[in-house]
């Protein structure tokens, strides 16, 4: 049995969340998400929704066996209850592959660290939640 983690912000869900969270799941038998919370929200603006509402919206989703809230302090403790195989990142997060690899080692947590594969976006899709934002502000306010 392969457990996988993956984790992200999921503010607005859209086809983009859809494709990362089904790659994760393909490079196992089982995947949990961790899903940011808020207040640790700091390379980009604060989601608009709840950490409450994101974490059920993700876990509602077929390919997620488990969605969890994040830590507020220390992002090792789900990771260290979940006891992942993989952690595979997304295709443009921010953190460094080498950095998480050393951090999970100096831990005692004994895992692979992989990336998902980037999507092309139809031309009739939103595929990011600033995008989709930005595109109710232009038609609604
Ligand atoms: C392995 C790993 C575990 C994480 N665990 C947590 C956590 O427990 N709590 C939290 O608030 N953020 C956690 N994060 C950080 C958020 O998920 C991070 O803000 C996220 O990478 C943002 O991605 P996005 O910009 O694609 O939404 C974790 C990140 C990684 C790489
Ligand atoms: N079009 C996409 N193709 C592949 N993966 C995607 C796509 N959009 C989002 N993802 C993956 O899902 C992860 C979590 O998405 P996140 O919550 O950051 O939303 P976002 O829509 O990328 O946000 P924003 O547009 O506000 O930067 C992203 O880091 C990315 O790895």
């Amino acid at each position: 049995m392969t457990t996988v983690v993956a984790q992200g912000t999921f503010d607005i869900l859209h086809p983009g969340h859809v494709h990362y969270l089904s790659d994760a799941a393909a490079m196992g038998d089982q995947l949990h998400v961790i899903v940011a919370r808020g207040g640790n929200v700091t390379h980009k603006p604060k989601p608009v929704l709840s950490d409450g509402q994101r974490r059920r919206m993700v876990d509602a989703l077929d390919v997620v066996d488990e969605a969890h809230l994040g830590h507020p302090e220390d992002i090792f403790v789900p990771i260290e209850r979940i006891d992942p195989d993989v952690i595979v990142l997304g295709y443009d997060q921010h953190h460094d592959e080498e950095r998480l690899r050393t951090a999970l080692q100096s831990r005692g947590i004994d895992c692979r660290v992989e990336r998902a594969s980037a999507r092309d976006t139809p031309a009739d899709e939103l595929a990011s939640t600033g995008r989709i934002i930005d595109r109710i502000v232009e038609r609604r306010c």
